[in-house]
């Protein structure tokens, strides 16, 4: 995946904006597994060190996981595992959270399993279209509180579509990077990624199945309510 690729991103972690360092230091709680995974994450080569998710947004979703009592969550596009370390880590004993990733070359079961949450956690490895219309096909319309989209961009509206199926009536679904390090403001970027990002949004703005709340979160986060 071809990941937008300024400098200085908008995640907290990357940024360098003397705010958002404040707010790091002021309010992130990682747990030793979760800053080792960070530490692994940010090690690897190249784009791949800039595919980690931004640590307050996956600190804000343990909050709202907990405040609507979730209990089966979705992540599309795991990468090393740190955002599912984060959300398993608040799901109740219980709870499951399906992983999705084209890919597990680079997840850190291991530290899952340090952290106790690995048997809370399934992962499903292939196209995660093919892999959200089968857990529609197993477990019915509904089914889920929660999804985190956050994989290939050309197939946000799809993934979208099908979390739309997947989520009960006031579940939500939030959406990673639609502000595309800003990329999505400039017309004169025309690239794929930017402007399924710039399609995604427009979208989703108009779409009334949903409240909406685009958060200033990350590399911008955008939160939907299923009505
Ligand atoms: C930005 S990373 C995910 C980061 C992770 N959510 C986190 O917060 O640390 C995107 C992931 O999407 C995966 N991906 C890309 N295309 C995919 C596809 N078609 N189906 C499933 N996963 C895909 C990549 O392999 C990559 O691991």
């Amino acid at each position: 995946m071809t990941e937008h690729n300024n400098t200085a991103g908008l995640k907290t972690q990357e940024s360098k904006d003397p705010i958002d360092r404040y707010i790091g230091e002021h309010s992130l709680r990682l747990r030793s597994e979760q800053d080792e995974l960070v530490k692994y994450s940010t090690s690897l080569p190249g784009h791949l060190s800039r595919m980690l998710g931004a640590l307050d947004e996956a600190q804000f979703f343990q909050i709202i996981i907990q405040l609507i009592g979730c209990k089966r969550c979705i992540e599309v596009g795991s990468f090393t595992g740190y955002t599912a370390l984060s959300i398993a880590l608040v799901l109740p004993p219980d709870g499951e959270l399906i992983a999705c990733d084209i890919s597990d070359q680079y997840i850190r079961r291991d530290l899952w399993k340090k952290a106790g949450v690995d048997k809370k956690i399934s992962v499903k490895i292939g196209p995660a279209v093919e892999t959200l219309k089968k857990l529609l096909e197993e477990n019915g319309p509904g089914s889920f509180d929660f999804v985190f989209i956050d994989a290939d961009k050309t197939n946000y509206k799809n993934y979208y579509e099908l979390s739309l199926k997947l989520v009960r009536s006031n579940g939500l679904i939030a959406i990673d990077n639609t502000l595309w390090d800003g990329a999505v403001l400039d017309d004169a970027d025309t690239s794929e990624n930017t402007v399924a990002i710039r399609q995604f949004n427009e979208f989703v703005r108009d779409d009334q199945r949903v409240d909406i709340s685009f958060l200033r979160l990350g590399d911008g986060t955008t939160l939907c309510r299923k009505k």
